[in-house]
């Protein structure tokens, strides 16, 4: 099993979605450059949906039309329909996310639509894609959990999972939108969902509301997941998961690998710095233990 993690930093769109003033451009374009030059490989820019839906997300053009581009760094948006990509592809962005859930009540809250209707929609965005070279990422929601329905069933993820693959998903990061879940649980589901997609093509995205993501974390990476969704200074939450906190911090998540012998080709100390400075910018306390810790340490 590699000894090294891919980490996908999705603190400019997971992590500002949610935030009720608009985040000036400039913001998101300074986060954006900083990040890249931290050694992250992936840095999520974005999102083409509606701007009625989620307003945060309005300027997602202009930010990545004025981002510096850093060769062997890649700046996904989500696309939830052919609409998006059109608009993806006018921007120049080589990899894309749809985002799918495990839960009924969780889809018609996000996307409105029911979960085989938002795969119906998808077949067409991700065939587009694919034929303009455009690399293909597949979200799947509450798979630990709904906020609407409660405990979710592994077998309807690992449903979900296959179907994305089956219309040309190659990544499926699996998305514990309000942060229930427990060690045994995560350890479980990827068990599960690993019987139909490989766990190379699986990635983890925790939300650290009860505090249980780190300890997800390792019992995931126990099960050999490999790539890691985090959001610096722990920023972030969900429009439609009333209370969910934000992802775990990319700080938080880069000070455990690197302690497990596990490399990621961070730079911490940058990331701390960036994740003080954007919990500054927006007026939000920083989430990341790890990076308080290291910014205390360093005066
Ligand atoms: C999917 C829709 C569009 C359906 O929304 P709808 O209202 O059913 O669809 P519609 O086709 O009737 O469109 C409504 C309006 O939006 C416009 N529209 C339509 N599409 C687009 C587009 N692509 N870009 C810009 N505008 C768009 C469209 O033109 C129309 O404008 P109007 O005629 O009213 O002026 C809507 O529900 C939506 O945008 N939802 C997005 C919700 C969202 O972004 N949620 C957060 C991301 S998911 C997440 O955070 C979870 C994740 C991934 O992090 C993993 C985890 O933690 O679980």
């Amino acid at each position: 099993m590699s000894a090294a993690v891919r980490i996908v930093e999705v603190g400019p769109r997971d992590g500002l979605q949610n935030e009720a003033a608009l985040v000036p451009t400039d913001t998101k374009v300074a986060l954006i450059n900083r990040l890249s030059a931290t050694g992250l490989t992936v840095v999520e820019a974005g999102a083409f949906v509606s701007p009625k839906w989620v307003p945060q997300m309005a300027d997602t053009a202009e930010v990545l039309g004025r981002i510096q581009r850093r060769a062997g760094v890649s700046y996904p948006v989500l696309v939830p329909n052919e609409r998006g990509l059109t608009q993806a592809l006018a921007a120049g962005v080589t990899e894309i996310a749809v985002f799918a859930a495990a839960s009924e009540a969780f889809s018609q809250r996000n996307i409105n639509c029911s979960i085989a209707e938002s795969l119906d929609r998808f077949a067409p965005v991700a065939r587009l894609a694919r034929d303009n070279g455009i690399a293909v990422r597949g979200y799947v929601s509450c798979v630990l959990g709904c906020p609407y329905e409660g405990e979710i069933d592994p077998a309807k993820v690992a449903e979900v999972s296959a179907r994305l693959v089956e219309l040309g998903c190659a990544e499926i990061s699996l998305g514990d939108t309000i942060g229930v879940g427990t060690p045994g649980k995560a350890a479980a589901l990827v068990r599960r969902v690993a019987e139909e997609v490989p766990v190379a093509q699986l990635a983890a995205h925790f939300h650290d509301t009860y505090g249980q993501a780190l300890a997800n974390l390792l019992a995931c990476l126990d099960e050999g997941i490999r790539v890691i969704d985090s959001s610096v200074a722990g920023l972030g939450g969900c429009p439609y998961a009333k209370g969910a906190t934000g992802n775990v911090a990319t700080e938080d998540v880069v000070y455990m690998l690197e302690g497990q012998g596990l490399s990621t080709g961070v730079d911490l100390d940058a990331l701390a710095t960036i994740g003080g400075w954007i919990s500054d910018a927006i007026g939000r306390p920083n989430a990341s233990r790890a990076g308080r810790a290291l910014l205390a340490k360093a005066g």
